[in-house]
Order: C-alpha cells, then structure tokens, then sequence
C-alpha cells in the first residue's frame, strides 16, 4: 500500500504558520513527489479569515500541490462563495453547498468528502437522516466518504460506509461505486489509480455480491486509459 501526505494548514493558528507550512510542503515534494501531493486546509471553521491565507495556497498551487480545502462546513456564505472561486480539488465536508453550487462542483469535478460522524459530533448536522450525502447522490454531485480525522471522531472508513448504508439504504453496488469513486478522486496517478481500480475489482469479484451490476466496474476500468 503506498501512503501520501497532504500537510495540513490549520486555519485558527496564524498565517505565518501556514506559510511555514507551504514552504517546507514546496520544498519536500521536490524532495519526495510521490509523497507530499497536497496541501489539506482546515481546523475550526469559525476560526481565521480564508482570504489571509490564500496567498499561501496559492504558492502551494503554483508548485504543483493539490488542494483540499474544508469549505462550506458552516453557513458561511461569503467565504463558501470565496472559496469555490479560489478553487480546490477536493471539498471538505461541504453542508452547506447549495444546488448551485453542486452544479458548479459537478462542472469542475470537485469531490466532496462526506465525513458522517464528524458533522454529527461537531454539531454541523443535525442527525444521519438529513446527512447532504444524500442530496450529493441525488444531484450526482462527486462524493467520497472519509473519517476527516478517525482518531479525533473516533471512527473508520468501514464504519463510515455502515452508518451511510444503514441510514439511505445503500446497496452493494453504490459502495463500490463510492469506491471506485474514491479512486478517481484519489492524488494519484493515473497508473496508481488503474492499479488500484484492478487490486479493488480482484477484490470484488470474490465477494457475494447481491446485485446484478457488479461487472459494470470491470468495463469500466478496461474502458479507461491513461493518457
Ligand atoms: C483502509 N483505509 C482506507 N482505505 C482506502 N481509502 C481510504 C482509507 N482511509 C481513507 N481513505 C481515503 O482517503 C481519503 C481521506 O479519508 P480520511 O478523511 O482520512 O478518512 C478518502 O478519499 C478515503 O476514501
């Protein structure tokens, strides 16, 4: 299993931190490219102001560090709307997206991370049922699930699929779409993507699965290729 790094600017410490933070970012990627891939920006959202920090992201894009960016987390709507004009790869948490701001996610193929138990327990969602992966799914907004931090919120990814499942109902096939899914908007290459696409589908083809559509996910790596 191959492991990257996103270093992580922590929005209620100060900017000069940040800046500390993309410098030894910039410097490390040159070091080690596999490796550090991406600046991940996050941390309370009621604290710090984006626009201060976005010089240093931005020095971060320069050098070729994809950005995930916790954004819409709380109903911020001039820093949402700020944010999603800055630009990102990946969306942390996204609740308060609206519907057209999902049509702009779908556009620029922006993953949202839906991290279940962290909104519950930070209060930003009221309970499962009204979890916005659910909207994200109907809109066919790109979506991943993520832990956001498994040791703070005390959860893993399987319970994260588990709790998704138990509340919308999800069936076998919509998990390893998520998967699948999480693949494409993985900060990996496009070879590291097809070879885990390949280990997941080996995977797959073991299991029981309880729907006819399983062997969509074959076609759909053997009709991609890399460029
Ligand atoms: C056995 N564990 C795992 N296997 C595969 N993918 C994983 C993963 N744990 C996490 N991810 C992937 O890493 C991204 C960030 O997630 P966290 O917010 O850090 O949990 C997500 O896209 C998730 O799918």
């Amino acid at each position: 299993m191959k492991v990257k790094l996103l270093p992580s600017i922590n929005r209620g410490e100060p900017v000069s931190v940040s800046e500390e933070t993309v410098a030894l970012s910039v410097d490390f990627c040159k070091l080690y490219p596999d490796i550090i891939v991406g600046i991940d920006f996050s941390g309370n959202p009621n604290k710090g102001n984006f626009e201060e920090f976005m010089p240093a992201l931005t020095l971060a894009r320069k050098h070729g560090l994809m950005l995930a960016i916790h954004c819409a987390e709380i109903p911020n709507r001039s820093e949402i709307k700020q944010m999603l004009m800055f630009g990102m790869s990946r969306c942390g948490h996204g609740t308060y997206l609206t519907s057209a701001d999902y049509a702009y996610m779908k556009q620029h193929n922006i993953a949202v991370e839906c991290c279940l138990t962290s909104n519950i327990k930070s209060g930003t969602v009221e309970s499962l049922q009204y979890h916005h992966i659910k909207r994200l799914i109907e809109a066919e907004v790109p979506r991943v699930l993520c832990t956001d931090d498994s040791g703070v919120f005390d959860t893993t990814l399987s319970n994260e699929f588990y709790l998704a499942t138990e509340a919308f109902g999800l069936t076998q096939t919509q998990c390893i779409d998520l998967t699948m899914e999480a693949i494409d908007h993985a900060f990996a290459s496009c070879e590291e993507k097809q070879n885990l696409k390949i280990q997941l589908d080996a995977f797959i083809s073991q299991m029981t699965v309880k729907d006819n559509r399983v062997h969509k996910t074959k076609r759909y790596i053997e009709k991609k290729t890399c460029e």
